[in-house]
């Protein structure tokens, strides 16, 4: 446990530093290298990787409607039930972000438009290397359905034996989704996004996934006509802030759920109270005993971080210069600290909130920016899944309303045609 006003800058600016990511030269050589094998050979080589990281056996790519629906059936009752309410909270949060074209008349005779367009194909990523999850297919597919994107691609890496999970088929099938490959990893991005013979490339890539699916990404981004991608989501984090009215079970249970979900997730504890600090470090010792992930989340915690405070105000402002992934407020009337603590993916205001509520089935979207990234980057939502685009239209009395302010900016900048192109307008007329 540390006393934040006792650190020097140095220190507390080492405490608040994410773990170091996996990003090194030879990694992005490596991903460079997956991407130039599946512009080169296609099919073949993201079979090639696949059988290499994945599944040995594997000797078809894409799932057949039948198998999809074949896959889903075999999912038990209570998951499936499960998924259906959780498809139900995210579709209503997302269905109300549909967004409303706008036509305004800025001048007499000028018109305006801003219009939505759903992206015509998109990519969608669920990562399957040290956990299958079937809610961040819902967390894609279910925007993606809603903005009705024609074609709607999900990859995902195969288990041992080549499949897919029942859960993530049901998912596919739930959200319309038809076209489903057994690939993950850098050539499942590659191939999203140059194409393959088989996988037609898409205008954008969503999802989370390891180093590998993050710097194949990055780099496929900056190819020259290369797909768009949502963000930075890589390791889970979450910061709670909580005083003496926090339940302490709660609190470590919560800190647990993120540091569960990989060894380079981060989890934060700022309180102005000792008691409940030292109550929740006490917590997690006896909830860790009893968790299958418990390794895991322990060498999590060896990167995280207890922390006391003057009081809630300075919780405030760590966390702000932090902007985490996920904010918990654990303290009465947390409502009303909202404004002051908005630099986050997602907020989880007050004690019966966990942000696993948010991981599954609140409606919320669980793709958010990581690493610092939520200080200017926006948590997913429907309208990462639509092209923006405006029309103007002018009348020739809208034309003459403008042409002073046109023609003069035109030549303030020595763009004589520019000029012009109004001019012969207003002197030829029809
Ligand atoms: N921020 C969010 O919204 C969010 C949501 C869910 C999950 N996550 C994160 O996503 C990540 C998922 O990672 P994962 O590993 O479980 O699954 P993954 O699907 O991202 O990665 C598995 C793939 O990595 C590739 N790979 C593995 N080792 C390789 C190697 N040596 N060389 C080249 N490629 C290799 C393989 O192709 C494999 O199929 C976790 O860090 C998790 O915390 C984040
Ligand atoms: N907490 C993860 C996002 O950081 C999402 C997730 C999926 N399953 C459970 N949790
Ligand atoms: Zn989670």
């Amino acid at each position: 446990m540390k006393q934040w006003n006792l650190l020097s800058s140095i220190e507390q600016q080492q405490l608040l530093a994410r773990p170091a990511q996996a990003q090194s030269a030879s990694l992005q050589q490596q991903v460079a290298a997956i991407i130039d094998a599946v512009a080169q050979n296609g099919d073949a080589a993201v079979l090639q990787y696949t059988q290499q990281f994945d599944c040995e056996s594997l000797r078809k790519l894409r799932y057949s409607a039948e198998e999809i629906a074949e896959q889903a059936a075999k999912l038990e009752p209570s998951v499936r039930a499960a998924i259906d309410k959780a498809y139900s909270t995210i579709a209503a949060f997302h269905q109300a972000q549909k967004p409303k074209d706008i036509t305004v008349e800025t001048a007499p005779g000028v018109v305006c438009t801003q219009r939505f367009a759903p992206l015509d194909a998109v990519g969608l990523y669920i990562p399957g290397g040290t956990a299958v999850l079937p809610s961040t297919a819902l967390m894609l597919g279910v925007p993606a359905q809603i903005a009705n994107n024609p074609r709607r691609v999900l990859v995902s890496p195969p288990d041992k034996n080549g499949e897919l999970s029942p859960a993530l088929m049901y998912v596919a099938q739930k959200c319309g989704i038809t076209e489903v490959y057994r690939c993950g990893g850098a050539q499942a991005i590659a191939a999203l996004a140059l194409g393959t013979e088989s996988i037609a490339p898409v205008a954008k890539i969503y999802g989370p996934g390891n180093s590998y699916v993050t710097a194949a990404k990055q780099q496929v981004a900056q190819l020259p006509g290369g797909p768009a991608i949502d963000m930075p989501a890589g390791p889970s984090e979450l910061l709670v802030i909580a005083d003496d009215s926090a339940n302490p079970s709660f609190v470590a249970a919560d800190l647990l759920s993120q540091a569960e979900h990989g060894v380079d997730s981060q989890v934060i504890l700022l309180s102005p109270s000792a008691k409940l600090l030292q109550a929740t470090a006490e917590a997690i010792e006896q909830q860790l005993a009893i968790l299958p992930r418990a390794a895991t989340a322990r060498q999590a915690l060896a990167s995280s971080a207890l922390i006391q405070t003057r009081d809630l105000a300075e919780a405030f402002a760590i966390s702000q210069r932090y902007a985490p992934e996920h904010l918990s407020l654990q303290f009465d009337k947390a409502d009303e600290a909202v404004e002051q603590v908005n630099l986050a993916g997602s907020v989880f205001i007050g004690h019966f909130t966990p942000e696993s509520g948010g991981d599954y089935a609140t409606g919320t979207n669980h793709v958010l920016p990581t690493y610092g990234f939520a200080r200017n980057y926006s948590s997913l939502g429907l309208l990462d899944f639509y092209r923006r685009f405006t029309t103007q239209q002018v009348s020739k009395a809208g034309l003459s309303e403008l042409a002073d302010a046109i023609i003069t900016l035109a030549e303030t900048e020595g763009l004589r045609a520019h000029a012009r192109a109004v001019s012969i307008r207003l002197e030829e007329g029809s």
